[in-house]
């Protein structure tokens, strides 16, 4: 369970492959992610507290897309409601598998932690059971964009009133010199947390057709659409945001 620093994209690569979710990545992606994107240790953090406000007797609370079950650890350490369980959710067996080893560890640390089950597949073909808190944390963005409004609409549908999805995500912007500027400060922020420029270009070309985001209107609509009553944004950090979706 050794927690690698990221040089995946550090030496010069002939071709630069589409990024995966693989073995090499499971190595290092909570160095990764916490140095790509600005303020994921907060947002993951508060996703547990906000879960507390949602969370509802003898329901199941789902993080979908939980890689290494960052966002279920934190369920796990501020929900404490009766009869809730943890179904954490991805399709990358590597992940899937070092995170039930993460999990086992957080057991062994706390106790009366909700109950967790690891499922490994797809999202997209999962049958929801009555839930009362689901999180996309930065997933949404790998699921292919016409696939994106049904998924929505089954989470909105599985909702128990009372309810609610956190979706957070990387943003673009309808504005241009926005996008802009908050993409280059995004870079900033890279280059800070010790990224070269052959890293953050490398790894702009191995995602730019894997991660697609949407702009802030584009998530509302379409979670308007899925049958969400209201959608508030609660964090935004240079162009990475979360927003809360009520049933
Ligand atoms: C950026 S990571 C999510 C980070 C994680 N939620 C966290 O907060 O640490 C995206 C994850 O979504 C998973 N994923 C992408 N498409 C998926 C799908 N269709 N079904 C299940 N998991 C999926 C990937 O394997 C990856 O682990
Ligand atoms: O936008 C980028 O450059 C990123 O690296 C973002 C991002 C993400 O938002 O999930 C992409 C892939 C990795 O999982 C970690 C971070």
């Amino acid at each position: 369970m050794k927690k690698q620093p990221d040089r995946l994209f550090a030496r010069p690569l002939v071709q630069v492959p589409d990024f995966a979710f693989n073995e090499d990545v499971v190595r290092v992606f909570p160095d990764m992610i916490k140095r790509s994107v600005p303020g994921y240790p907060t947002i993951v953090e508060n996703l547990g507290v906000l879960a507390g406000q949602f969370a509802q007797p003898h329901s199941v609370l789902y993080d979908l897309g939980s890689s290494l079950g960052a966002v279920t650890q934190a369920l796990r350490r501020h929900v404490q409601v009766e009869d809730c369980r943890v179904i954490a959710v991805d399709n990358s067996s590597a992940m899937v598998e070092r995170c039930r080893e993460y999990l086992h560890a957080q057991d062994s640390m706390f106790q009366e932690l909700l109950p967790v089950e690891v499922v490994e597949a797809d999202i997209l073909s999962l049958a929801f059971q009555p839930t009362s808190l689901v999180a996309l944390n930065f997933t949404l963005q790998f699921i292919q964009p016409e696939q994106r409004l049904a998924l929505l609409g089954r989470i909105r549908q599985a909702l128990l009133p009372g309810g609610a999805l956190i979706l957070s995500e990387k943003l673009r912007f309808e504005d241009a010199e926005q996008h802009k500027l908050l993409g280059d400060l995004h870079i900033a922020f890279k280059r800070a947390n010790g990224y070269s420029e052959l890293e953050i270009a490398q790894k702009r070309s191995a995602i730019e057709k894997v991660m697609l985001p949407d702009s802030l209107e584009q998530h509302r609509e379409r979670l308007l659409a899925a049958g969400f009553s209201k959608v508030v944004p609660w964090f935004q950090c240079l162009n990475f945001a979360s927003l809360i979706a009520l049933p």
